[in-house]
């Protein structure tokens, strides 16, 4: 649906020229909702005004449904523009007109005739659930609804291209929510592709299909965004992902496990205890625990826990306290290996020299 090649853009600054885009290759594939998330300054601003023909890159290409959109006149330009419908992060709306006449303005742009936009406006507002405000101005309603006010004009003209920039940065973590599942129901009840640009790896989670990583003007990870979000491999994905899902053992955790441990090594010789961190990419993890326990006859304590649903699949890490005989732990650990599980060893008593590893299953 869209392809980005190879996009370079260069921005003249008093102390020389400034790339903000080292060449971007993408492809977002038609009814998708595709994510690019990125750190301040990474270059998401530039790369959207390069998407709706804001900005003219200056190598490269964009082709949107088979359309070279690059090296076309202004005229056809600004008909192409109709093809991407912009969603703001303030929402961009016109504080004179009501709610209907703001979604009703890109069809009068457009020169739809006026008997037809009625209606059009009203199946739009029906659509982001705001036919009871249709009079309202701007002022009169909340910044969640003005985003659906917004929305809706984006879809007036039919467009094959939701672009978001930073539709939710605005909202409270509850309209966030609302905001995002009304995108992923208009892209299912409509078809349209969205492009959702970012900074927030929450958003990311909740609805995109897909996701790409942008620092510093590149592209550096992308894939689906369960993927993602198990196995983070770039530094600055790894820092997004944390935020959302990961979680680390303080030192004063690891110190009073180390004394709780030690004294049920004097009251039990022979029992070993290990804490293990799980990070889970899929499965049921409450099954996961009690299936070790009951399976190999060890204790297993959950020491902390920090659980995601990525779109119905559990993303996470868990932090446990086990303690068995040596070879009961060992079953144990060999068990979590056939799951859907990476099992890092983050303390092992009684300590035998042995450095801590990871194992991935
Ligand atoms: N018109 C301009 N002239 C010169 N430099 C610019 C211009 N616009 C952006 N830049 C620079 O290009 C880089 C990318 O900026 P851009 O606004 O695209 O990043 P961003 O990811 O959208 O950041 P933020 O999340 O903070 O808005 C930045 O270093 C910025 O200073």
């Amino acid at each position: 649906m869209i392809s980005l090649r190879s996009l370079h853009k260069t921005y003249a600054t008093p102390h020389g020229r400034y790339e903000a885009l080292r060449g971007i290759d993408l492809q977002i594939e038609r009814g998708e909702v595709f994510g690019i998330i990125g750190p301040s300054g990474a270059g998401k601003s530039t790369l959207v005004k390069c998407i709706n023909l804001l900005e003219r890159p200056d190598e490269g290409d964009i082709v949107i449904g088979g359309q070279t959109l690059t090296g076309l006149d202004e005229a056809s330009v600004r008909a192409q523009r109709r093809r991407i419908g912009m969603v703001f992060q303030h929402f961009n709306l016109l504080n004179r007109r009501t709610v209907h006449g703001n979604v009703a303005l890109p069809l009068e742009i457009a020169g739809v005739p006026r008997q037809e936009i009625g209606p059009r406006v009203e199946r739009l507002l029906d659509l982001v659930g705001l036919s009871h405000l249709r009079d309202r101005y701007p002022s009169q309603i909340s910044g969640g609804q003005k985003q659906r006010v917004g929305i809706a004009r984006a879809l007036a003209n039919d467009p094959d291209v939701l672009l978001s920039d930073e539709a939710t940065s605005a909202l409270d973590p509850e309209t966030t929510r609302t905001i995002l599942a009304l995108l992923r129901d208009i892209n299912r009840k409509t078809g349209v592709t969205v492009v959702l640009i970012t900074h927030q790896m929450e958003v990311v989670r909740q609805i995109c299909d897909r996701v790409a990583v942008l620092d510093k003007g590149a592209i550096v990870e992308q894939g689906r965004t369960l993927d993602v979000f198990a196995a983070p491999k770039h530094e600055v994905t790894r820092a997004m992902v944390s935020a959302v899902t990961a979680s680390d053992l303080t030192e004063e955790t690891l110190a009073a496990l180390r004394t709780r441990i030690e004294a049920a090594a004097a009251a039990q010789p022979g029992i070993a205890a290990r804490v293990w961190r799980l990070s889970l990419a899929g499965g049921d993890s409450g099954a996961l625990l009690s299936d070790l326990s009951t399976a190999h006859g060890i204790s297993l304590s959950l020491v902390q826990a920090r659980v995601e649903d990525i779109q119905g699949i559990a993303v996470g890490t868990l932090f446990v306290l086990v303690q068995g005989t040596p070879a009961t732990i060992e079953a144990a650990r060999d068990a979590a290996q056939a799951r859907h599980v990476t099992l890092e060893e983050v303390l092992h008593e009684p300590a035998t020299g042995r450095p801590a590893h990871h194992l991935a299953a």
